[in-house]
């Protein structure tokens, strides 16, 4: 296990447009590649370690998870910064895990996201606050989440997990729930994966777990029980509970995710105009409690990643 000062460095993830939010929501979410080599690379500049990245259609802002839609940022993110790439596996969750996977299969990055769980994925919500939409698509695709699973099955899991990890490409465990630590517990049991993992627990989708102290409590209990030493926590926070699920986070001795993806929001009220705003306020929050960022080359050694 990481000893030494190191292991209280903090890790900042940062997911800079996602799947999940659409253009009409913010004018300053990524959606063309130039806008998300751009935001990644603020994000970086800000203190990122980690970069989160998903593809979307440079016209309507549609997701889109065709490698060559990641073809078009990509390299260019990679020789501007020494960040670790990690490349989404979860795609949209409207879409199969066969198209999910295809990104991370190409390219190999250091880092993927893989969803261990299956998940009702509640958007439709979305449709009580943002009433005027730029594209067609924005509404049906929210309001389809209504009906929406977010399959993720044991199949599905490995599938992933075969076509990946010979690449030495590690995981981002994205777990929405309780049940999900149990699935990783699983997956691991049965020689799928090698520790440590990386837990990313996500806290407000509808349809998982919700973002009170004690559910992110819960979550830490669990994952300590079942993994002992043999896991780095991270946790993100959807929307408005992004920065308060942070401080709990980095003050339990766990990591942090923000950016675009997760949340629109950089204070009360106030939209975040890149993600890097995101990462100087939980930055600031993580010096504030007398910790210090980990440096991409600290989160490497941390998570143990190929480099
Ligand atoms: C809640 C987040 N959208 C989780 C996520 O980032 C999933 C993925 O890309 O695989
Ligand atoms: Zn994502």
């Amino acid at each position: 296990s990481v000893t030494g000062s190191i292991s209280r460095k903090v890790i900042i993830t940062c997911a800079v447009t996602g799947a999940i939010h659409t253009p009409s929501m913010s004018p300053h979410l990524p959606v063309t590649a130039d806008e998300i080599v751009a935001d990644a690379l603020g994000a970086a500049e800000a203190g990122a370690a980690i970069l989160h990245l998903h593809a979307r259609d440079p016209q309507t802002g549609r997701p889109d998870q065709r490698p060559e839609a990641f073809a078009s940022f990509l390299p260019r993110i990679k020789q501007a910064t020494a960040a670790a790439i990690n490349i989404t596996t979860g795609g949209s969750p409207f879409m199969k895990v066969e198209e999910r996977v295809l990104p991370a299969a190409m390219f190999k990055p250091e880092v993927a996201s893989l969803n261990v769980g299956s998940i009702n994925f509640g958007l439709y919500q979305l449709l009580d606050k943002y009433k005027e939409f730029k594209h067609d698509w924005e509404r049906d695709y929210l309001e389809a989440t209504r009906d929406l699973v977010f399959r993720n099955s044991f199949k599905d899991i490995e599938y992933i997990l075969k076509t990946c990890s010979d690449n030495g490409t590690r995981f981002e465990f994205e777990c929405y729930d309780i049940g999900h630590l149990y699935n990783l517990a699983h997956v691991a049991d049965r020689g799928l994966v090698e520790p440590p993992f990386f837990v990313q627990s996500v806290f407000g989708i509808l349809g998982g777990i919700g973002t009170h102290p004690e559910d992110v409590m819960h979550m830490k209990r669990t994952a300590d029980r079942l993994f002992g030493t043999d896991y780095r926590w991270s946790t993100l926070g959807a929307g408005a509970s992004q920065l308060r699920i942070a401080a709990q986070s980095a003050a339990l001795g766990g990591n942090v995710r923000v950016g675009l993806e997760d949340s629109l929001w950089a204070g009360k009220g106030r939209l975040a105009t890149s993600s890097a705003d995101q990462v100087r306020m939980v930055r600031k929050i993580i010096e504030g409690l007398g910790l210090e960022v980990a440096s991409p080359d600290e989160a490497r050694s941390i998570l143990s990643l190929k480099g």
